[in-house]
């Protein structure tokens, strides 16, 4: 009998993934970023990560590419070498330096989720919240919470609610699942609700004077 993988079109082209360039002690963190990779697969939507084979970064870069969608990875050139990232599947783009690659990573998504990781995951993660706490854009930001990974985090956020530091309605810009599946689904239905601080003009603005080579007005 023949197979058919079921396609579910999604709102979103492209999804910036934030994930460890470790893999993780247990099997369940590799486990998830491969489902991950075949749920944005199954939805038709490309991959933007940080380029590279190494850790969480490769499995999810992997499953994307098998499964024939683009893939594109942006690499600081400092990074470049393939002893330090591994090979990278899809488009690399390379960029001058980290904050070129955060800017350029959230340019071409229209959604970030965080599979976990350490340090770099994180910046980036806390990045993107701040961003559109401020209004600077309005893409969903979600992170999958396999086994409770990010539990303590979510707590620390809760803590800084309660202490008057993050409003409640800031809280709301993450949204969290345990699942890659279930995130994707709550992704698509999240309604932005920011305070709109800096507005996308001024963000494009300090993009545009940060790298005028490589803005692209039209976005
Ligand atoms: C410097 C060394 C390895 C680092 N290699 C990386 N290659 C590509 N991208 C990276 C690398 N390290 C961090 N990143 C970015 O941060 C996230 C992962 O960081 P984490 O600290 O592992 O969570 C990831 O999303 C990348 O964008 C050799 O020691």
């Amino acid at each position: 009998m023949e197979t058919r993988c079921e396609i579910t079109h999604s709102k979103f082209n492209r999804i910036c993934v934030f994930c460890g360039s470790s893999p993780g002690k247990k099997s369940s963190y590799q486990d998830a970023a491969i489902e991950l990779g075949n749920e944005l697969v199954s939805r038709n939507i490309d991959l933007v990560y940080g380029g590279g084979s190494i850790g969480l970064m490769g499995l999810v870069s992997q499953a994307v590419h098998d499964g024939g969608r683009h893939v594109i990875g942006v690499i600081p050139k400092t990074l470049m070498p393939r002893e330090l990232t591994g090979e990278t599947v899809g488009e690399v783009k390379a960029v001058a330096d980290m904050h070129q690659r955060k800017a350029e990573m959230a340019k071409h998504s229209d959604a970030f989720i965080a599979l976990p990781g350490g340090y770099g995951t994180l910046e980036e993660l806390l990045e993107v919240i701040t961003w559109a706490q401020l209004g600077i854009h309005d893409k969903p930001v979600g992170l999958v919470n396999v086994d409770g990974y990010f539990n303590s985090l979510l707590s620390f956020i809760d803590k800084a609610v309660e202490e008057g530091f993050i409003s409640p309605n800031a809280r709301h810009i993450i949204v969290s699942a345990p699942t890659a599946k279930e995130l994707v689904k709550k992704l698509e239905d999240y309604v932005p609700c920011h305070e709109g601080v800096a507005s996308k003009l001024s963000w494009q603005i300090e993009q545009q004077l940060a790298y005028p080579q490589d803005y692209d007005m039209s976005r």
